[in-house]
């Protein structure tokens, strides 16, 4: 029976005379009958509103930096990987040997890069490539940063031929079926959960990516046949509250001050004990603020020029006291040369079907610029460069695991890689405003437009 039928009310006390002839439980039924299609339509409206804020969250509440304004509570816990990481079948396997074939015969090797779509990936499967080495990119394109500019990088690796095989590092049965598929020399792991002060909002990022995820790749190097030579990127933030100057590889580095730096430090404990116990090759690089082209959103050069082109206000860091906070900004492309030269120096892996047949090589090197500039001075050169004043606002430096200075003793990379660093901060911040400039194609209107498409926020 349809309410139509039963002369229910449109609005309340217009057939008031037809209601006494129902029965209590009928009146009942009707009543519910009546709301339901409100329910629904409410019920409708609020999982809209939930999804919409659910989709906008990490975005709405985010400096530039892409952290909460607020709070340091999580409030989203995991990175979003991309949709169906799939893997697998002939097309696929083909794809992946060859990328990693070796054109440059006889002393070209085969890589896996771990992170290729990341900022220091990238170059450096470039250059491998440029130079006729076989290379074969994992990356799991997490949300930490704007996706887009990852898909931008896997494009420019893309164009000279190098395959990026969406997976994560945590995925052992992947790198199992990539070291079966490839006989790789060596691995250069680059995929990590970077940025310091993010560490306080996903503290276990930090631990499925830099823990979890370096174990899960030393057991499948471990476990090939041939084991490949590893270098893999530690950091500068191993120092942590150290403050003898300039760091060098001799100094203890027992007082991490941010989550993050604990993490990298605890890599290169691993790192000993897949030495000792299998007989890998390991070479740990402790990177000194790494930047340039491509580079990665998170970093304060990087939001500095985007928030400084739109002119928002920028928050720069001073010690207790006024004390300088200084950094030892190392150039890209001077990184390259390290991370290379690193791989061309890395001795062999000595174990097989997992236990060793001698010592093998274990290594950490400084890889920074020795020249430590004062982020002042870095806002400065930008303003230059960019011909606008950053809106400046100086704030004592919030207890959120940032040390005050950073400057690199290299004189072991010098004298056992040949690494020289030779690309000053003005040189190198020209090149990347350069860049930047072309890839966002600010101020005008375009610019805006381009920032919407990528994401707009430069949240991780
Ligand atoms: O060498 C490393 O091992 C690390 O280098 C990088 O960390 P950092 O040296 O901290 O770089 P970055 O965040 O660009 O801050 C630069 C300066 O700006 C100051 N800073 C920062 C933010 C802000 O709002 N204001 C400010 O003054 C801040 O206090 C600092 O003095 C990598 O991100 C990290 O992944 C790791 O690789």
């Amino acid at each position: 029976m349809s309410h139509m039928d039963v002369g229910v009310p449109s609005s309340p006390g217009k057939f008031k005379s037809e209601k006494p002839h129902l029965h209590h439980h009928q009146r009942f039924l009707l009543r519910w009958h009546n709301y339901l299609p409100k329910l629904f339509v409410w019920s409708f409206f609020a999982a809209a509103v939930l999804l919409a804020l659910f989709l906008i969250s990490p975005n709405s509440s985010s400096t530039s930096s892409g952290f909460p304004h607020s709070s340091f509570t999580t409030e989203r816990r995991f990175l979003r990987t991309s949709s169906a990481p799939t893997w697998g079948g002939p097309e696929w396997e083909k794809r992946v040997r060859s990328s990693a074939r070796i054109r440059r015969r006889p002393f070209g090797i085969s890589v896996l890069v771990t992170g290729a779509a990341g900022f220091v990936g990238t170059h450096v499967s470039n250059a491998l490539r440029r130079r006729g080495d076989g290379v074969v990119g994992l990356d799991n394109f997490n949300d930490y940063y704007e996706p887009s500019l990852k898909r931008a990088r896997q494009a420019l690796l893309s164009h000279s031929g190098i395959f990026v095989v969406e997976g994560d590092i945590n995925d052992g049965a992947l790198l199992a079926k990539l070291f079966d598929l490839v006989a790789f020399t060596h691995v250069c792991h680059l995929a990590a959960q970077a940025g310091v002060r993010y560490a306080m909002v996903n503290p276990g990022s930090y631990v499925d990516s830099n823990v979890a995820g370096l174990v899960s790749l030393l057991e499948a190097a471990r476990s090939a046949n041939p084991q490949p030579a590893i270098v893999w990127a530690s950091s500068s933030s191993v120092y942590g509250l150290n403050t003898q100057v300039p760091f060098s590889e001799v100094h203890l580095t027992d007082h991490p001050a941010s989550l993050y730096a604990a993490t990298k430090k605890a890599g290169e404990e691993i790192a000993h004990v897949y030495n000792h116990i299998y007989g890998l090759s390991i070479t740990g690089l402790r990177f000194f603020t790494v930047y340039g082209p491509w580079g990665r959103p998170d970093m304060a050069y990087f939001f500095f020029t985007k928030d400084i082109l739109s002119g928002k206000p920028i928050t720069i860091f001073e010690g207790p006291e006024g004390a300088t906070v200084a950094r030892d900004f190392t150039y890209i492309d001077d990184i390259v040369q390290g991370c290379i030269a690193s791989l061309d120096t890395a001795q062999k892996s000595t174990g097989s079907g997992g236990s060793k047949k001698g010592p093998a090589q274990l290594r950490v090197f400084n890889l920074g610029n020795t020249s430590p500039v004062p982020v002042v001075e870095l806002v400065s050169i930008l303003e230059r460069q960019l011909k606008v004043k950053a809106k400046r606002k100086v704030v004592k430096m919030p207890g959120n695991g940032d040390v005050l200075f950073t400057h690199a003793n290299i004189s072991l990379a010098k004298k056992e890689l040949g690494y020289h660093p030779n690309t000053d901060l003005q040189t190198g911040l020209k090149r990347f405003v350069k860049w930047y400039l072309a890839y966002y194609a600010p101020p005008s209107r375009t610019y805006l437009s381009k920032k919407g498409r990528s994401g707009g926020s430069s949240s991780s």
